[in-house]
């Protein structure tokens, strides 16, 4: 496969099968956070381009929906293997584009082959139910219905995986899609718009609108035809999207933030636990919503684990992702790193010590992107705002406790409940653990981070509303039950009548 970037100067919408430019002919330039280099542009499209590509959902949607689900399938199994081909062309682009480092965006691409496969085989599921009538010679049963035009909202951390979560299952399930992807990462939809379009989906199924949240986003709130939004992004934008949709009665999926806690037992294997929390406080340079951002340590271990993180944390190399021996990559923004550098404040002057990073690396090879040192603090009070408040950027805080009680007690009492995570060899602890954290996702001797595809994936309180993206449940989000009655009798049977 060709390593060489095709890059695009300017990006179009795809609307209808077509490629456009948007009408005002605005744009925006894409900035590769590791360089500051304008990679390309991405356009700043207006209401017309969301109503357009409604309309143009609405229409294909009627005639996708008739085309039997495992001929839909397919179509997603050819764009699982047209990712699969291209994995690390779209992986180089991530990479650029978001910053994360080479094996990290090859890891998310993969996720979203794994995704297209997945889907594809539930084209020839999509099962409902039969249930036996209360009458005779009647027949009843409840099938999967697809909702009709759908709109996905996501956000610049996982630009591919993401979008895979809830498009395969949309559109396995006959739904068209309007898709807004973030305006950090618009190549990832770009490129994905493009396989689609290769697999063979037909024109209006999916449509992608590039343009800005306030404008694009908050069109496709406004339209009544889409039924559905799906949404992953920060809390503030999922609420005030919460309560428009909630205006208009439409179904609405939220995915949110996380304070993804480690817990660390006195039983536990330290070096695995050390590496666990490596890959998920540092990752992406902790801008994934299950992040590691608290460490709930055993008294017991707390010296160990401070000089052993300390020492891991110092042989992290920061810089350019495309450098395969890169660990940790920069930070998605300027706005990004001002949130990071404020709660580095927060905790000096909240009393918690200092013991690693703290900093933005201004010299030498660093000084073009946005790159923040991985920073550990400890003697962390579980109330303290840096214990609280999600960050989102390479900054983890320990926490001594002293019994599994103590820590299933601080993990639970925050906003957030995404993900959790316990290191320990006690199978009774591990019981205890996954029933009582109170977290959409639980990790037994293993990071918060790496969710796979077949199991849903969301969180519990101030994460989300219920809902689930990926495995089986993303299904439930894209579908509504329909109750189907038969009648075989040839008279009218009716069964609120008292019929013995
Ligand atoms: N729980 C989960 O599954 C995940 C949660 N997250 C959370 O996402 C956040 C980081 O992502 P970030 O992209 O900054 O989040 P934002 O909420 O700012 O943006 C997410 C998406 O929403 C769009 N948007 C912004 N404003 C509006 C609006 N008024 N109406 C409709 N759409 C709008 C954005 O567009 P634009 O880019 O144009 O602003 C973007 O496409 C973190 O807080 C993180 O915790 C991230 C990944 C996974
Ligand atoms: O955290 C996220 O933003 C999504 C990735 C999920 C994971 O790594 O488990």
């Amino acid at each position: 496969m060709s390593q060489k970037l095709n890059q695009e100067e300017k990006l179009q919408n795809f609307i209808n099968g077509e490629w456009l430019q948007p009408e005002n002919g605005a744009y925006a330039d894409v900035t590769n956070p590791a360089t500051l280099e304008t990679l390309v542009q991405v356009p700043l499209s207006g209401k017309e381009e969301v109503a357009s590509a409604v309309e143009a959902a609405k229409k294909a949607q009627k005639e996708w929906a008739l085309v039997p689900a495992p001929q839909r399938a397919e179509v997603l199994y050819r764009v699982g293997l047209i990712m699969k081909e291209r994995k690390e062309y779209l992986s180089r682009w991530l990479t650029m584009e978001n910053g994360k480092v080479l094996e990290e965006a090859r890891g998310e691409v993969q996720e979203g082959i794994d995704m297209a496969f997945y889907m594809a085989g539930e084209g020839r599921r999509l099962f409902g139910q039969t249930t036996p009538s209360e009458l005779k010679d009647k027949f009843a049963m409840s099938v999967r219905a697809p909702v009709g035009v759908v709109g996905i909202i996501t956000p610049w951390n996982f630009p591919i995986a993401i979008a895979t979560w809830k498009s395969f299952p949309a559109i396995v399930a006959g739904n068209a899609v309007v898709w807004k992807p973030a305006s950090e990462t618009p190549v990832m939809a770009f490129e994905l718009a493009k396989i689609f379009e290769e697999a063979g989906l037909p024109k209006g199924v999916i449509n992608v609108v590039f343009g800005s949240g306030s404008t694009v986003g908050e069109a496709m709130l406004e339209e009544n035809d889409i039924r559905v939004i799906s949404f992953t992004g920060s809390n503030e934008v999922g609420r005030g999207i919460a309560s428009k949709c909630g205006q208009k009665l439409k179904k609405v999926s939220l995915e949110m933030g996380g304070k993804n806690a480690v817990i660390v037992m006195d039983d536990a294997d330290l070096s695995l636990a050390v590496e666990g929390i490596l890959w998920s406080a540092f990752g992406t340079s902790g801008q994934r919503c299950t992040a590691c951002s608290r460490v709930l340590v055993h008294d017991s271990l707390k010296d160990q684990l401070e000089e052993r993180l300390m020492y891991e944390m110092a042989k992290l190399t920061i810089g350019n992702g495309l450098d395969e021996s890169i660990k940790v990559g920069p930070i998605i923004n300027q706005k990004g790193l001002e949130k990071i550098k404020s709660y580095i404040r927060v905790g000096n002057e909240e009393g918690a010590k200092l013991l690693a990073g703290g900093y933005v690396l201004e010299n030498g090879d660093h000084k073009k992107g946005h790159y923040f040192a991985p920073t550990l603090f400890t003697d962390v009070k579980a109330d303290m705002r840096i214990a609280q408040e999600e960050i989102f950027g390479p900054v983890v805080s320990l926490i001594p406790v002293k019994s599994l009680e103590e820590a299933v007690e601080i993990n639970n009492g925050v906003e957030f409940g995404l993900s959790s995570s316990i290191f320990t060899k006690d199978i009774n602890k591990v019981f205890a653990a996954q029933r009582d954290l109170d977290t959409g996702i639980v990790y037994v001797n293993a990071g918060t981070t790496g969710a796979e595809i077949h199991l849903p994936f969301g969180g519990t309180k101030g994460t989300g509303n219920g809902h689930r993206d990926s495995g089986l449940a993303a299904l439930d989000v894209f579908t509504e039950w329909k109750s189907v009655y038969v009648d075989f009798s040839g008279k009218l049977q009716r069964a609120q009548i008292d019929v013995e």
